[in-house]
């Protein structure tokens, strides 16, 4: 465990760790040495010899003194390597959480991410001043007695030294079903917090769904989990910690056995005995302690493995020196794609132009959206290439696209921050000047002027006061800021206002003219006015590609879509 905390600690951590460790080391050594002392101090008293006795007490003093130093080292290294690590433990988990693809996070993660960045990471670094010191103690302690003992009577020194691997093989055991015991334990509860938080977040849609909504057998499920994890985790535990004891006391016995054995054979002298009997007890007692300590470690040793498994997922390739497309053109060419299941697009083939408008349309579940994520890179193709200005996503690396790219998803997500700082975030750089413009090109300023505090108006957790709609022209204006050469856009399926088709046909406008425009499209305007039309079908295939006229003009598929869109909107072709 400890080797796995000092590779995930920054050096600093690592220093006050190792010498803190080192300090807890000296302080096992000499209280070990100070129970040995013990023996020819309790002898002297027994046989009446005083100037042994007060040689013995000043050694034991010089001891003492020098145990007192050592811990009081051992607790300020403790304290500042355990705010070091824990420091170093949620960079690291900061900075692995940017590296990861943003695939990992469309599974629900916020309960595994909560439940390592709050009590995880804060448990592993206060366990090797918690709990790692006693357990050291409780080996090292009883081995220098085991050392000593062996120059005071050599047999019950073997008789002692008999007992180590049965309490070795009775700790492990011990540790290895509690570690077990946390993990399914852990997994429980952040299963449990991912569908609390789900459970709030979703609450407007359950309350009309009744009480006995699916939600709610979901909740209760995994509540139900957790607790019975909990239960287990705490009857090994029990079960665990009270058999250990009963070895060690049984390890005990065996040594004061012997030694009545011994000194009733006249070969040990009882003062001897009664002093290795008392040394006996106290090679026993950090021992049994340290057992129940040994749980601790196995807990700890889950968020490790946390962390372990976050770095053994292998990120998306990223080129060591990334390529400078000649445009922002995008193409994909014989793309084959499936979230790990059979394929959502099959040898899909289409090039968007610089400067051009693509409206992708066709049924739910054809995968439009899986091709606006596969160019902003959130997950690779199985076969085939995404390129953009010719080159292959993979040799221009995340961080290019990412910069190239402004995506306007549905599920906008906002921060509970003021409604102008949540455009801001599209580009920190500019002004509040040129934000409130960009926002007023998106109809942001509709929103804001609606709103108690304007612009400075919070918006609620995850942009709560807002309309979905609204959310997503705050989506655009970011879009707006960021000034990418690619828009990707996937439009409200919903019927949107006035306000927010305004918006969004606007912003079109507004962009289309120097860059890639990709957009999943709903709207009867978007699809008309796109440069080229690419209809798919259910097989991850294109149905039919090209303008709103060349298709309309080829009676197939898209002219059937666009009059049952038509009819069933009650739209009517008017030139604004
Ligand atoms: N993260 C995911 N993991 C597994 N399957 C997914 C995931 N996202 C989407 N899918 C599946 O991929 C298919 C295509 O989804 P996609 O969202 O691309 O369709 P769409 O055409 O945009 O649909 P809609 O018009 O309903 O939004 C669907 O069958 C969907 O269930």
């Amino acid at each position: 465990m400890i080797r796995r905390l000092l590779h995930y600690s920054s050096p600093r951590a690592r220093r006050l760790l190792v010498t803190e460790l080192a300090f807890i080391v000296a302080t096992a050594v000499l209280q070990g040495v100070a129970f040995l002392l013990l023996v020819p101090l309790l002898r002297a008293l027994f046989l009446g010899d005083m100037t042994a006795v007060r040689s013995w007490l000043i050694a034991l003093t010089a001891v003492g003194a020098g145990y007192a130093v050592a811990f009081w080292f051992a607790s300020q290294f403790g304290t500042k390597a355990s705010t070091a690590v824990l420091d170093s433990l949620l960079r690291r988990l900061g900075d692995r959480l940017v590296e990861l693809p943003i695939a990992w996070f469309g599974v629900d993660r916020s309960g595994l991410i909560t439940g390592i960045a709050t009590h995880g990471a804060m448990f592993v670094s206060t366990t090797p001043y918690a709990i790692v010191r006693l357990i050291i103690t409780g080996l090292v302690t009883p081995a220098t007695v085991l050392v000593g003992m062996f120059f005071l009577d050599w047999r019950l020194a073997l008789a002692m030294t008999a007992t180590v691997p049965v309490l070795w093989f009775a700790f492990r055991w011990l540790s290895t079903g509690m570690g077990r015991d946390d993990a399914e334990h852990s997994a429980a509860i952040a299963d449990a917090s991912n569908r609390v938080i789900e459970f709030a977040r979703v609450q407007p849609a359950l309350r009309t769904a009744g009480d006995n909504s699916i939600a709610d057998h979901l909740v209760e499920n995994a509540l139900q989990r957790q607790h019975r994890a909990y239960r287990g985790l705490l009857i090994t535990g029990g079960a665990g910690i009270a058999a250990f004891a009963a070895f060690v006391q049984l390890a005990l016995t065996v040594v004061i056995v012997l030694g009545a054995y011994l000194a009733v054979g006249g070969s040990l002298e009882p003062a001897t005995l009664i002093a290795l009997l008392v040394l006996g007890v106290r090679f026993t007692e950090p021992i049994a302690n340290s057992g129940a300590l040994g749980g601790g470690v196995a807990i700890a040793k889950t968020t490790l493995n946390q962390f372990d498994d976050l770095y053994n997922l292998t990120p998306l390739p990223e080129p060591d020196r990334p390529a400078t497309p000649k445009d922002w053109g995008v193409t994909f060419d014989g793309v084959t794609f499936g979230y790990g299941g059979p394929a959502v697009l099959r040898q899909l083939s289409f090039t968007a132009p610089t400067g051009t408008m693509t409206a992708i349309v066709g049924p739910s579940g054809s995968g439009k959206t899986t091709i606006v994520k596969l160019i902003a890179r959130f997950y690779d193709p199985e076969a085939g290439t995404v390129a953009v200005g010719g080159i292959p996503v993979p040799e221009l690396g995340t961080a290019v696209v990412e910069a190239a790219v402004a995506p306007v998803f549905q599920d906008v997500y906002l921060f509970d921050d003021t409604i102008l700082n949540n455009v801001w975030i599209g580009n920190p750089d500019l002004s509040r000047k040129d934000v409130i413009a960009a926002a007023t090109r998106a109809r942001v300023d509709e929103i804001a002027a609606r709103l108690p505090g304007g612009w400075d108006a919070r918006v609620g957790e995850g942009g709560s006061n807002l309309s979905g709609g609204e959310r997503q022209r705050v989506s655009i204006a970011r879009a707006l800021l960021k000034d990418a050469p690619i828009i990707l856009l996937d439009e409200a399926t919903a019927a949107l206002d006035i306000g927010n088709e305004i918006a969004i046909g606007d912003t079109l406008d507004a962009i289309r003219a120097d860059r890639t425009v990709i957009v999943v499209a709903h709207r009867l305007q978007t699809i008309m006015t796109a440069d080229q039309i690419i209809m798919l079908n259910d097989h991850g295939g294109i149905e039919e590609a090209g303008t709103h006229t060349e298709l309309l003009a080829a009676t197939g598929p898209y002219a059937r879509y666009w009059r049952e869109r038509v009819d069933a909107t009650g739209w009517q072709l008017t030139r604004r």
